[in-house]
């Protein structure tokens, strides 16, 4: 049994639907080119068993680590490998991760390290073993950091465990079997509970499976458009948490039932037509335009209704602002609050207009990035 994986997993963006899904609506979401990537160094069982359980997030300079035995003593009475993190679980975790120092300015990361102690000893038990993490991902920017880092550490967990990839004959990267990959999904899914509370499951499935999708309620549909889709992302740079804004959503649904419902079920009528559009035929500049005023419609008229859950900002709408004076339509991404926004960029855009709008969103502080949507998802490597 190998004792080295490395696994990569996509970040996300949603063209539509973001907060109605987790209320069992339609939304539209696509892999992009930013990953997280995990390395994990299992152990051998030869080595003495009071090892350390260590997670290092490379990037920010930070490891962690428990003796092996402490883990065995502090679970030991709840019986893993457990299928979901129990309120008894999280408790033993909580104050396994209360212990640690994290810096200020990444409390957050609290909730990651979280999620990680419950794979590790849910998936792996008690082994020693060493996991690092490097990601391409701005953390908490609505980009999908938290479903990339789940699905990329359940899948090097599961597949040292030999829960998958048992009979693995491939060199380099390569992407798992359909029912594998609905395996790591489903932990990864349990990942992003403890990160988000009230997850829809549509970042994690979109960074397990990549490609375009239209999910609701745990189905999943791909979808193939007919030509590349550009987007540039702005960076706000304005921090926020997936767990708060989805929980103030619900509130606003406790509060105005009826409002609320007419406003999800335009929502799930915009991410339908916007499936339909992505999927419709377009092979010259004529229909090609067509279809992308469309999208850039759809996507406007869902940032109106994303206004209405109260999840806008001011530095988002100061990147609407900025775009419409291009003529450019976009949306907020992801949870929304700061984070992330999207503008569609036409194929027949010059690329002297796209520099002049990246040079005004940049003058703002924001940080902007092109990338084209629906490309791999999980993959992982054992050489
Ligand atoms: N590379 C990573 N290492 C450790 N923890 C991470 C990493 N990436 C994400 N996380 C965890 O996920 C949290 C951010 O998740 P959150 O859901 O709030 O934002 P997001 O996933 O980037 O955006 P969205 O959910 O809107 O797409 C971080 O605070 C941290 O706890
Ligand atoms: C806000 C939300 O709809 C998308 C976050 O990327 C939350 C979720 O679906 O889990
Ligand atoms: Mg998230």
């Amino acid at each position: 049994m190998a004792l080295e994986v490395r696994a990569r997993a996509p970040g996300k963006i949603i063209l539509s639907g973001e907060h109605a899904v987790v209320h069992g609506f339609t939304a539209v979401a696509a892999a992009i080119d930013l990953h997280t990537y995990v390395y994990f160094r299992l152990h051998s069982t030869s080595d003495n068993d009071d090892g350390l359980v260590e997670l290092e997030l490379k990037d920010l300079g930070l490891v962690f680590s428990w003796p092996s035995q402490r883990l065995r003593e502090m679970f030991s009475e709840l019986g893993l490998p457990s299928k979901t993190c129990s309120p008894e679980c999280l408790k033993v975790i909580t104050s396994l991760v209360e212990e640690l120092s994290f810096p200020e300015a990444k409390i957050g990361l609290s909730s990651g390290v979280s999620a990680f102690l419950y794979l590790y000893t849910s998936i792996i038990g008690y082994r020693p073993g060493k996991v690092r993490v490097t990601s391409d991902l701005p953390l908490g920017s609505g980009l999908g950091s938290s479903a990339s880092f789940c699905v990329s550490v359940s899948a090097a967990l599961l597949a040292l465990s030999g829960a998958v990839c048992a009979d693995n004959q491939q060199k380099g990267w390569f992407v798992m079997r359909e029912n594998e990959l609905e395996l790591v999904n489903k932990w990864a899914f349990q990942g992003e509970r403890i990160i988000h509370g009230k997850p829809s499951g549509i970042d994690n499935t979109v960074s397990t499976f990549g490609s375009m999708i239209m999910f609701r309620l745990s189905e999943l549909t791909r979808l193939k458009s007919s030509g590349p889709i550009r987007m540039l992302i702005t960076n706000t740079k304005v921090g926020r948490n997936t767990k708060a804004l989805v929980a103030g959503v619900s509130e606003r649904t406790q509060r105005h039932p009826d409002a609320m419902a007419a406003v999800f079920t335009a929502v799930d009528s915009i991410s339908k037509e916007l499936s339909d559009v992505i999927q419709s035929a377009a092979h010259d500049d004529v229909s090609i335009t067509a279809k992308e005023e469309k999208l850039e419609e759809l996507m406007e008229m869902n940032q109106g209704l994303l206004q209405c859950m109260g999840v806008s900002h001011a530095s988002i709408e100061t990147v609407l602002r900025t775009t419409l004076r291009y003529k450019l339509a976009s949306k907020l991404t992801g949870a929304g609050g700061g984070g992330c926004v999207l503008t569609l960029l036409p194929t027949l855009l010059p690329s002297t207009i796209v520099d002049k709008v990246i040079s005004e969103l940049e003058a703002c502080g924001f940080q902007c990035l092109k990338v084209e949507v629906g490309g791999k998802g999980l993959e992982v490597c054992f050489t």
